[in-house]
């Protein structure tokens, strides 16, 4: 069957919301939401560990079940709904691109921090070598001027990326900001430009809504915001807005809902909301998929996850650098415990 749709939306909760989950995923709850989603005429539906094909390692996050065994299972239960794969250059390789496209995988997704499209090359030619719909993912978006966006997005439009999207990964844009770096990217490229927001500051719908007045036409939500951080722009909540503004989806809304209120919520093991150490994340400017490892090492140090998620904006670590988290976790515990000493030897 095919739909009318003014734009295209791609699914993250099954691979955005890993990192939520700690790469918790089943076999069986990923039938059950790919099953749903193919149901409901998502058009896209992201699988893979949350860092991206080959992500489940100590440093980023083993995953409890092999992803290509996700992404067989989703593509066997997703009708005419696509399933798309997440690639990090340097964290998945070529040889997984080929596996995931062998498994039926229609679109790869190649993401590089926002001032690195560089690294890109390699994966966007054989995506397109595969004859996936491929598309570039500028992480950390926030961190470069809208020039530098757009130098890196032409970069990738020149590889041969069919869509470069715009990645609010800390959920710290203000939809002013998202709007004129769409505006810029849509002067300058030929290609569809895309939005992946994170909620972080309560303003994920908002800056959708802003990418989309601008022309955005490839557009990222998860299902009761079953993202990293805070999630990200409601999947649900999106195509209904999206339909009282008369911008068509293809999307059948009611059975998006049921798919979010029965199979997606009764994964997450509490709702997901902004979180005091959940909204320092887009305060701070910080990768949202940062928020287990931040909260992990607060535990282990006796620390306030907001102290370290702080720092770890002030010394802008970026994705990849996962292990800065603990290192920056001890050097604030000695400081505390070096406090405490001098306060002991001060006053007794
Ligand atoms: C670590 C990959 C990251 O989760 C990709 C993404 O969704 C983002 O940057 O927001
Ligand atoms: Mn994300």
């Amino acid at each position: 069957m095919s739909m009318e749709r003014d734009l295209f939306i791609t699914e993250v909760a099954l691979r955005d919301g890993s990192h939520a989950i700690a790469h918790q995923f089943t076999v069986e709850q990923v039938t059950r939401v790919a099953r749903a989603l193919g149901e409901a005429h998502v058009p896209y539906i992201e699988v893979s560990h949350g860092d991206g094909l080959g992500g489940s390692s100590l440093q980023y996050g083993l995953s409890r079940t092999n992803e290509m065994e996700l992404i067989e299972a989703a593509v066997s239960v997703s009708g005419e709904s696509k399933v798309a794969v997440l690639v990090l250059p340097g964290i998945g390789t070529v040889r997984e691109l080929k596996e995931a496209a062998k498994l039926g995988v229609k679109m790869a997704r190649i993401a590089t921090h926002v001032t690195e499209a560089d690294v890109s090359a390699q994966h966007i030619q054989t995506a397109r070598e595969l004859g996936l719909e491929t598309v570039g993912f500028l992480m950390m978006a926030h961190m470069a001027p809208v020039e530098k966006l757009v130098e890196q997005a032409a970069l990738m439009e020149s590889c041969g990326a069919e869509t470069v999207y715009i990645v609010d990964s800390a959920g710290a844009l203000l939809p002013h900001q998202v709007r004129e770096r769409v505006r810029a990217l849509r002067q300058r490229l030929r290609v569809h430009v895309g939005f992946h927001g994170h909620n972080n500051l309560s303003l994920a719908m908002a800056n959708t809504l802003a990418a989309i007045e601008e022309g955005a036409t490839r557009i990222d939500g998860s299902m009761r915001c079953l993202g990293a951080g805070a999630g990200n722009t409601q999947t649900e909540v999106l195509v209904a807005v999206l339909e009282k503004l008369g911008i068509k989806t293809g999307i059948d809304v009611y059975k998006l809902m049921d798919a979010a209120e029965e199979i997606v919520a009764p994964i997450l093991a509490a709702p997901q909301e902004i979180t005091r150490d959940s909204l320092v994340l887009g305060y701070a400017g910080v990768y949202s998929s940062f928020l287990l490892h931040a909260r992990r090492a607060a535990q282990t140090f006796s620390l306030d996850s907001r102290d370290i998620l702080m720092e770890v904006g002030r010394r802008k670590v970026v994705g990849g650098q996962e292990d800065m988290i603990v290192d920056i976790a001890a050097e604030l515990a000695r400081q505390k415990t070096g406090a405490a000493v001098n306060q002991e030897e001060r006053y007794g």
